[in-house]
């Protein structure tokens, strides 16, 4: 394939530089090094089981397997990506530290190496039930600024620094190991699609500017889970599955991949909506998918790309964290769909909805 009329990934951030000429171009290494990872995750992700990475992670065989500090079981994956990810951005000093899914406490960079301005926050592998059935995965990042003081003293990084809204992110963005490879990504400026070239090992933009359609006729939620959703929650999936004879006057589709990371890559090229919201499963958490590495990044991407991410009743940019693995109710993906669920969320529940002719027809009632 010619790359003659295409940017490479390196060249896409040095044009987006060029419009801050005060810039250090620390970001743009920095985002180098985290597509270098990438790149290492997709070749071991591409191996499989010829790798010998396939599988859970397990401490040794006494004690079975290794389990994150969200109580998840780990897979070797979640563990070798975790790695890469630390590793490969801890050398070059433009980090004062990172944080990871995968990692209980802020990781800090060693005293061999500089530190330097920005904190990286990561799900080093989404998707993890997904690695062993061969179906796609990703990793999923969000560049935070660090504090002043921490910049200024070069002192060790707290949860504390980690804490800011989404709205604050300099950058975030995804690789998904599919059958391409593609990091998708936002500097503040419009989302941007690159394709691994297979041969080159270079990302070569394919998708500039990407936009997700305001309409949409496709939605993904885990139905197993529809026994513990919140009214408003219900009314929107009952309203799509009563398709064109229900309020909505159209049929809808279904998706569900269980690699969030994938949801948002098919929302972002051909719209839909995504919800994993807030629910009654576990009083103990508030949502499944994490706020700082999971819905901020993505909420960052789908909010560049003219769609909305929610929690349902508030924007999730706007959200201001507590806890580094704070967990949330998500929603996002075509701007009028989500904005409808939001609205749903603030009016009272109806019940005229409920009548025994639709109770009939709902797949999913109680
Ligand atoms: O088991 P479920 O309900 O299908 O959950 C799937 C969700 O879990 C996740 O895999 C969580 O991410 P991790 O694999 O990083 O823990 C999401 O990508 C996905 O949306
Ligand atoms: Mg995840
Ligand atoms: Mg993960």
């Amino acid at each position: 394939m010619s790359l003659s009329n295409r940017s490479t990934l390196t060249q896409y951030l040095i044009e987006q530089r060029r419009r801050f000429p005060s810039a250090s171009g620390d970001l743009n290494a920095l985002l180098l090094e985290v597509a270098l990872a990438c790149k290492s995750i997709a070749r071991s992700v591409a191996f499989g089981e010829l790798g010998g990475v396939m599988g859970d992670a397990s401490v040794d065989a006494a004690q079975g397997g290794a389990v994150n500090v969200q109580g998840e079981v780990q897979k070797k994956l979640d563990v070798l990506s975790n790695d890469v990810f630390v590793r490969m951005n801890e050398w070059a000093g433009h980090l004062a530290g990172m944080a990871s899914e995968e990692m209980e406490q802020p990781s800090q960079i060693p005293a061999q190496y500089p530190r330097g301005k920005y904190l990286l926050v990561f799900d080093p592998l989404d998707g993890s039930s997904n690695i062993d059935v061969n179906v796609s995965v990703g990793s999923i990042f969000s560049i935070l600024r660090a504090p002043d003081d921490v910049i200024a003293s070069g002192r060790d990084v707290v949860e504390a620094d980690f804490l800011q809204p989404g709205a604050t992110q300099v950058a975030a963005g995804y690789a998904l190991y599919g059958p391409t490879t593609m990091l998708v990504l936002s500097v503040g400026n419009g989302v941007a699609g690159f394709t691994l070239h297979p041969n080159l090992g270079e990302f070569v933009l394919t998708h500039p500017d990407i936009q997700v359609p305001p309409d949409t006729r496709e939605f993904a939620i885990n139905a197993s889970n529809s026994r513990f959703w919140e009214p408003p929650v219900k009314r929107y999936v009952d309203e799509c599955l009563a398709g064109a004879t229900g309020p909505r006057g159209k049929d809808f589709n279904m998706r569900w991949i269980a690699s969030m990371v994938a949801e948002a890559h098919r929302i972002l090229m051909r719209g839909g909506v995504f919800m994993y919201p807030r629910d009654t499963k576990d009083p103990s958490k508030p949502g499944r998918l994490r706020l700082l590495y999971e819905a901020n990044p993505i909420g960052f991407i789908m909010e560049q790309a003219g769609g909305r991410a929610s929690t349902g009743r508030q924007p999730m940019l706007g959200v201001v964290p507590s806890s580094l693995h704070q967990r949330i109710g998500l929603v996002f993906g075509s701007r009028n769909e989500v904005e409808r669920i939001e609205r749903y969320h603030h009016e009272p529940v109806k019940n005229d909805f409920n009548t025994p002719l639709f109770a009939e027809r709902s797949l999913f009632r109680n």
